[in-house]
């Protein structure tokens, strides 16, 4: 398994600063010797569902080599290295459309050998000591000699623990290699609450380390579909002459579950679904959309092409904002009966530049619906002069489903098949799993923690990106805790409040009746 190495070098355009990364970019040394990942808040929901299943993945395929890399779980819950492993392993052999065979039981097995669980609190002194200890061990084991000592944390935790924490991984644990390596701190989102508190939150993270350290999470960035969209708009020919307001009418991104909260309603009621998916996972698609062409792909020069598009969102306006709660989401035990927390929003963005004025942006998030999926919606405008009179079946729209079954279509007017002259709608499809018959995709969170292993930072999100991010949403935040923004109640799998399609409908978006699209059979 581990005999043809994949390569790890980065491509990151590094900045140096003050402090352990920037002596680093020598990438003989940098790449090799002892690989120490650690997960705090490993006894938690997204440590065991994402996080080590993640790291498997990648162990699996030879990104992550025994002789080098070592697992550390950390968190406050009193439970021994086998405890955490047996919390994991069911986690790990559940790869989505794979029974899992003995192979994977035993690469599971070795896998789960290089994981050791350290508990301790997130700012006292002695369990980071200990951590620090035994990643130290580690490291001397691994090199024959004090070597090369890359050291990953992985903020697997609340945002309300990570300023101690860094803290204390700054006063304990970072990396000590005269001879290389590094320290590297992935957070995740939501990272804030509103902008000040992520301000401050940068703030206290910025004082610690430099942003060349920091890895901000946004697992939708890791996605397939989320990946392509730069090599779609800006290497073909197609999109480049349609891809402005001249051709497009409305855009809609949609992220839609059809289950609720599940036991999250502790954190999902202090953040609500803007917090949760929409500031973070669906602005950051928007910015794919509709950025212009980067210099180069460069991290630096994509995100500041990301953060220009961002600066040009005009304020949203109320009567742009449809919000749902789902009939029974308080009586989620963890729910107070008052809550005023949306678990559906449609809002619509609005972007003051050449390419987008008077196109709406349409974001949509919601709980308990009908369907699973997430998708963005490219609705073209009507044909001037229609000869056909075929604006009855619909506009052009170009489809992209990020999940699930990966795909793109273009619904387009074709002459019906016959000896009629008439039209009917149709599609160009690409179907990932028919194209693509074999090809594993990866998950999000494997591509992700694999470019924080190589130094990438092209799908991160930069401090100001996220800052602009908060600036867009924090004025609505605040009129929703203020109760001047009320959620309407939606029946539990339906598609939300008839307000949010009322919304869309005002907005200009024209739903193509009689045609649906189906995924073809392989
Ligand atoms: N779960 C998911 O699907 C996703 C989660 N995220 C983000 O990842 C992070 C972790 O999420 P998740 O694993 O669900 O969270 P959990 O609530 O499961 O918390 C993770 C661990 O943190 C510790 N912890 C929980 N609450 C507190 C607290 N108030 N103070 C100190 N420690 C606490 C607990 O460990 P112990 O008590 O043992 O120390 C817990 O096991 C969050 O920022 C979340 O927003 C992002 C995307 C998806
Ligand atoms: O970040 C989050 O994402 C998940 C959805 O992720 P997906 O990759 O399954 O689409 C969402 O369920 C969760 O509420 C949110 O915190």
């Amino acid at each position: 398994m581990e005999s043809n190495r994949p390569s790890t070098e980065g491509s990151r355009s590094s900045v140096s600063s003050e402090g352990d990364e920037s002596s680093l970019d020598n990438t003989s040394v940098l790449e090799s010797g002892s690989l120490s990942i650690i997960v705090l808040g490993a006894s938690g929901d997204l440590a065991k569902k994402k996080t080590f299943p993640a790291l498997f993945n990648l162990y699996q395929q030879g990104f992550l080599q025994s002789n080098e890399v070592h697992i550390f779980g950390y968190a406050r819950t009193k439970i021994s290295d086998d405890d955490l492993r047996d919390r994991i392993r069911g986690h790990l052999l559940q790869s989505k459309g794979s029974s899992s065979s003995s192979g994977q039981s035993e690469d599971a097995a070795k896998f789960l050998q290089l994981v050791k669980y350290i508990s301790g609190t997130y700012d006292g002194d002695e369990g980071f000591r200990l951590l620090d200890k035994a990643i130290h061990e580690h490291e001397v084991s691994k090199n024959s000699q004090d070597g090369s000592s890359r050291r990953l944390f992985y903020l697997a935790l609340p945002p309300s623990v990570y300023p101690s924490v860094c803290k204390m991984i700054k006063l304990f644990c970072m990396n000590k290699s005269d001879l290389g390596g590094w320290t590297r701190i992935v957070v995740e989102k939501p990272f804030g609450k509103d902008l000040k508190s992520a301000e401050a939150l940068s703030g206290q993270i910025g004082e610690l380390f430099g942003e060349e350290q920091i890895y901000r999470i946004d697992h939708y960035l890791g996605k397939e579909l989320v990946q392509n969209l730069m090599v779609l708009r800006f290497a073909n020919r197609f999109f480049y002459p349609l891809w402005n307001r001249d051709n497009i009418d409305n855009i809609q991104i949609v992220f839609r579950e059809d289950f609720g909260i599940e036991g999250r309603g502790g954190y999902f009621d202090e953040y609500g679904i803007i917090r949760d998916v929409i500031q973070n996972h669906l602005i950051q698609v928007l910015c794919l959309i509709a950025m212009e062409k980067p210099v180069s792909l460069s991290p630096e020069h994509i995100h500041d092409e990301k953060v220009k598009v961002l600066q040009s969102v005009v304020p949203i306006k109320d009567e742009e904002v449809v919000l749902g709660q789902y009939e029974g989401y308080k009586d989620d035990t963890t729910v107070p009966n008052d809550s005023n927390t949306p678990t559906f929003a449609t809002v619509i963005l609005r972007i003051h530049n050449e390419r987008w004025e008077g196109v709406p942006f349409v974001l949509k998030a919601g709980k308990s619906l009908n369907s699973t999926k997430a998708e963005i919606r490219v609705q073209f405008k009507e044909v001037p002069g229609d000869i056909f009179k075929c604006k009855k079946h619909g506009r052009n729209e170009f489809v992209i489903r990020l999940q699930p079954s990966e795909a793109m279509y273009m619904k387009l007017t074709v002459k019906q098949p016959g000896l009629e002259m008439s039209t009917i709608q149709s599609e160009l499809d690409l179907s990932y799993q028919q194209r693509y018959q074999g090809v594993k995709i990866p998950k999000a969170y494997e591509r992700l923690i694999l470019d924080t292993i190589r130094g990438d930072q092209q799908h991160f999100v930069r401090r100001d990106e996220l800052k602009v991010a908060w600036e867009i949403f924090t004025p609505m935040l605040h009129r929703i805790e203020d109760g001047k923004l009320k959620p309407i109640l939606y029946k539990q799998g339906s598609r939300g409040p008839v307000e949010a399609d009322e919304l869309l409908a005002k907005a200009g978006y024209t739903q193509t009746h009689g045609y649906k699209w189906v995924e073809p059979n392989l």
